[in-house]
């Protein structure tokens, strides 16, 4: 008798774009979250007596298990030898665990206990509820780096051979309209009851994340009965072993893509978070006008990842994109660092943001979907985990470097600022070079990337799409 030929779940379009919606919705979520409080500094120096340096400290803690702990690394041996079911499943719980703790920080219902006031009893200037929080974003931040790696490796398994890097790409453009909400909607909330409601409805959506996540999971085991892997099929060979963390570590593919992303994106996150500042003091506008400018960055990003990844999925040049992306980081760092303030108007402030919104499009929108064809299947969960680790020590150590930096550069100026002297700003040149610096860096590594892709034949200039 014949046998009836199944039709893959992934070979249906339609099938294969609502996995991608389900799991990108809770990516939204995910980096809402991660914001959620980034526009309240001052609301929460003044209701919870958080001062700057506290609140960058909250920064952060959302690294600190990931890379000291080592728990990026733990992620993706769970993703490669658990599957991606039960790793979703934990990134989703870890997320709302880790949300509901930051939540908790922040409730007279904290405040009152024996357990605030010993918290409270050392170390005094951290306060008892930004202690808490630390704690709860540091393991809501293993919770969404996990779901992060999750979701790539998602993606791979339904989109190889096809539309991959489109789908990354608007993952990622999903992901970055969640930043973009939660600066429109995180100061509304506040409004109506303080930082604690923000926190609230940023876990609220967490736990919509969480079952949009569990709906996944249904597919995921359709799709995976319909191929037949279960224990009983994957052959040894096939299967995660503790010592292809060697491999990962030792592959010069895996090795140029992380240098380049660890220096990439320290010029990007941690630029994220002076930016501000740094166009206010450049252009002599205030901050409300200078956030303004800064938000074209990530829309930008988002609009434009989505069509890279269609290009690269159709024509392919993954490694030389990642070359361009370098080159314009140089650049705009180099304009903000080196055009003197009296030529530096707000034509060049928006025009430099571009440039350097279209890198923010360029690198992401290709080295991501590299991975896959650098590293096997089996410990690609692994690949992903040890690059988002290595990456996650540049976005915890650099905006300690930039502070530095800044403070070394402007001798007195932070005495003055705290003095309450009007009219006192920073000067950005020294981290702006520093940053230019990291993409000169980057641009080096995209040309020894592009040299071991050739001596290895991994394909990255090749399209993602079989005709
Ligand atoms: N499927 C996800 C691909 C990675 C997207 C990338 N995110 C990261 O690299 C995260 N490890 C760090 C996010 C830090 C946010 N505070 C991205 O481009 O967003």
């Amino acid at each position: 008798m014949k046998e009836k030929a199944v039709t893959l779940l992934n070979e249906s379009k339609t099938a294969r774009w609502i996995a991608l919606a389900l799991i990108s919705t809770t990516m939204f979520f995910a980096y809402f979250f991660v914001d959620v409080v980034a526009p309240l500094q001052s609301m929460l120096e003044t209701d919870y007596k958080w001062t700057p340096e506290v609140f960058g400290m909250l920064g952060g803690s959302e690294f600190f298990l990931n890379v000291f702990a080592f728990f990026l690394i733990f992620s993706g041996v769970i993703l490669d030898k658990m599957g991606i079911r039960f790793t979703l499943i934990t990134a989703g719980l870890t997320m709302v665990i880790g949300a509901g703790l930051k939540f908790y920080a922040l409730t007279p219902g904290f405040a009152d206990t024996g357990f605030a006031a010993w918290l409270g009893s050392f170390i005094t200037w951290v306060p008892a509820s930004a202690k808490l929080a630390f704690v709860g974003f540091a393991i809501f931040g293993i919770g969404v780096e996990m779901a992060g790696i999750t979701v790539s490796k998602t993606i791979v398994k339904w989109f190889k051979g096809k539309e991959m890097a489109l789908a990354m790409g608007l993952e990622m453009a999903v992901a970055r309209l969640g930043v973009f909400a939660v600066f429109r909607l995180t100061p509304i909330f506040a409004e109506n009851g303080g930082p604690s409601n923000s926190v609230l409805w940023g876990l609220v959506f967490l736990c919509i994340g969480f079952l949009l996540f569990l709906t996944y999971t249904f597919m995921d085991a359709k799709l995976d009965k319909q191929m037949g892997v279960s224990k009983l099929t994957t052959s040894p060979e096939d299967e995660f072993k503790l010592s292809d963390l060697k491999k990962i570590f030792t592959n010069p593919g895996f090795l140029a893509i992380s240098a380049l992303c660890v220096l990439f994106y320290s010029a990007i996150f941690p630029f994220q978070k002076f930016a501000t500042d740094m166009l206010a003091s450049k252009l002599n506008v205030d901050i409300k006008s200078a956030a303004a400018y800064v938000s074209f960055f990530p829309i930008g990003a988002m609009i434009l990842t989505p069509f890279i990844g269609y290009f690269l999925d159709v024509r392919g040049k993954g490694a030389t994109m990642m070359i361009y992306g370098a080159v314009l980081l140089t650049v705009s760092h180099l304009i903000f660092a080196l055009v003197p303030a009296e030529s530096f108007g707000v034509v060049t402030a928006i025009l430099t943001i571009v440039i350097l919104g279209t890198a923010f499009s360029l690198v992401p929108a290709s080295m991501w979907p590299s991975l896959p064809k650098i590293v096997e299947d089996r410990y690609l969960g692994s690949a992903y985990g040890a690059i988002f680790w290595i990456q996650n020590i540049g976005l915890l150590a650099v905006p300690i470097l930039i502070g530095w930096a800044l403070t070394a550069s402007n001798p007195g100026v932070s005495e003055q600022i705290a003095a309450g002297v009007e009219g006192v700003k920073y000067n950005y040149t020294v981290p702006e070079l520093i940053f230019a610096g990291f993409g000169v860096l980057a641009f080096i590594l995209g040309f020894v990337l592009k040299f071991v892709d050739k001596k290895n034949g991994y394909g990255l200039e090749l399209p993602n799409k079989k005709k």
